[in-house]
């Protein structure tokens, strides 16, 4: 298949829907400064041929895309006992509700909400240092340094109500052994990694690949445990639009409020698509439409 050509022909078809709808995200104030009017898509297959269009190679904030990683590093370290503290349902609520995490005794529904990725966060900060284990985890993935963007850090910090009720409340049912503040600013720093969309692509290889590193081959996961993030990342990777991914796109997708979208096609390729504009429950509205246009022009979907 020729996925240059492609690449470009879904860049053509929708740049001229750019700044016309969503909204970019304004809760954490460092990312409402960035310009709405950014698309790119960048893509990697297994046998590492790479394709990429538009503003595929701008850094952005990955925000949620991150927890993608999180869960890799803490799966790696702690197998099924991770499992103990995290569930694996979708929420069906916004990615930083509140709501079943009392009914539910302070056990996330899954990893990828934000009340899940604390506690992830939590499971890292308790086995290392956690901030520079994910640069080096993440860095090593894409090939080249990537680093964290202090000030998003620091802007999420500063305006992370939710988040901080989030980790107190887990923390009052017992369910976070850290300290909150060393929990949050993990979980802080991890949303403020700064990536293009092609080193994203890159960096997802191995949940196309049976869990093998998209660059060297060396297993970062058991097949099995590739095979379940991505069944995640299908149920969960995408809050409350995930039945709509799926009804739209049949690919097991993460996304995050930078606008970033991380797509795998088990077997075949990994792909990252940008624009920072959103719909309701924050997902990248051009995103979305973009990789509706790759599934439908590939035919690739798990259906
Ligand atoms: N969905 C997201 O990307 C949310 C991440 C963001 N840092 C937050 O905690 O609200």
């Amino acid at each position: 298949m020729q996925f240059q050509p492609l690449l470009e022909d879904i860049i053509a078809t929708l740049r001229p829907e750019l700044g016309r709808a969503g909204e970019v995200a304004s809760y954490i104030p460092a990312l409402a400064r960035v310009p709405a009017e950014r698309l790119g898509i960048a893509l990697r297959t297994c046998d590492g041929e790479e394709a990429h269009a538009g503003d595929s190679t701008t850094p952005f904030s990955i925000q949620s895309i991150s927890k993608l990683f999180t869960l890799t590093l803490a799966m790696r370290e702690q197998g099924e006992a991770l499992w103990e503290r995290i569930g694996r349902e979708p929420s069906g609520n916004p990615f930083n509700s509140l709501v079943q995490l009392e009914a539910e005794m302070g056990k996330p529904r899954n990893p990828f909400i934000n009340a899940g990725a604390l506690a992830v966060a939590d499971r890292l900060v308790s086995r290392f240092d956690a901030k520079a284990q994910i640069l080096a985890f993440v860095s090593s993935l894409c090939g080249e340094a990537v680093q964290f963007d202090e000030e998003v850090a620091a802007s999420e910090a500063a305006t992370g109500y939710r988040n901080a009720a989030l980790a107190n409340f887990m923390k009052s049912f017992g369910r976070i052994d850290n300290d909150v503040a060393s929990v949050l600013d993990c979980y802080f720093h991890q949303c403020a990694l700064r990536m293009n969309c092609l080193q994203l692509a890159r960096a997802a290889g191995y949940l196309c690949r049976d869990g093998a590193h998209p660059l060297t081959g060396a297993p970062i996961l058991t097949e099995r445990q590739a095979r379940r993030v991505n069944a995640l990342m299908l149920t969960c990777g995408t809050y409350d639009a995930a039945g709509e991914f799926a009804y739209r796109i049949g690919l097991p997708c993460k996304s995050g409020v930078g606008g970033g979208i991380v797509a795998v096609v088990p077997d075949r390729l990994s792909l990252c698509v940008w624009s920072p504009a959103l719909e309701p429950s924050g997902n990248s509205l051009l995103g979305i439409k973009a990789l509706e246009l790759f599934a439908a022009k590939t035919g690739l979907s798990i259906f």
